[in-house]
């Protein structure tokens, strides 16, 4: 992974205190979806993680995930699957969490996902509650969880080590500290 590739994709992510709570540091990737080369970079990078894993199907979380997860799938050329916030989904299976700044319930469509094994993909990995949550209900589908992805993780909270105590793997792209301002990434 270039030093250079990374720093210009974290460059893109613009850091916004006290959003949409006091105290977060929202990372928003608004503008790296507006750069056209970056947000290409940025799909390849989650695309590398996932090239030699054996992968039936990828699944991304609403909203952000869709987009990620989405690249990663076509890249692939493998199917995708939507792991919806409440009532979206017809004939889906629910379970509610916590994640850094509320909870929410997500769902997701069992025939999609039985049998299947699974990668998931997120844009960014903070307390794990959303992450932990997508990969408990691809189980319960049916599916198994081949590994899971981010593009931002934010160290400082335990979204990696709850992922990992269950068995699930980790691979990030950028990583920051929770409450640092930088878009320079470690
Ligand atoms: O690790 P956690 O603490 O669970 O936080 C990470 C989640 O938070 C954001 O989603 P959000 O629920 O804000 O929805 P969005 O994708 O619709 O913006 C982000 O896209 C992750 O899914
Ligand atoms: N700090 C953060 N920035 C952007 N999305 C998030 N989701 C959870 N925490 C977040």
């Amino acid at each position: 992974m270039s030093k250079q590739v990374l720093e210009r994709v974290g460059a893109t992510i613009a850091v916004v205190p006290h959003f949409p709570k006091d105290g977060i540091m929202f990372r928003d990737i608004s503008g790296l979806l507006a750069s056209p080369q970056e947000r290409e970079e940025a799909f390849d990078l989650l695309y590398q993680a996932a090239k030699d894993k054996q992968i039936d199907a990828v699944a991304g979380m609403d909203a952000r995930g869709f987009i990620f997860g989405l690249a990663v799938a076509e890249r692939l050329k493998k199917p995708f699957i939507m792991i919806r916030k409440p009532s979206k989904l017809p004939n889906s299976i629910a379970l509610s969490y916590e994640l850094e700044y509320g909870s929410n319930t997500l769902e997701i469509q069992k025939e999609a996902t039985q049998g299947k094994n699974v990668w998931i993909v997120d844009d960014l990995l903070a307390t794990g509650g959303t992450a932990l949550a997508a990969c408990q209900l691809v189980e319960m589908a049916g599916g198994k969880v081949a590994g899971t992805s981010f593009l931002v993780e934010l160290d400082g909270l335990p979204g990696r080590s709850k992922l990992e105590a269950k068995g699930y793997s980790v691979h990030t792209v950028l990583n920051y500290d929770v409450d640092s301002t930088t878009v320079v990434p470690k």
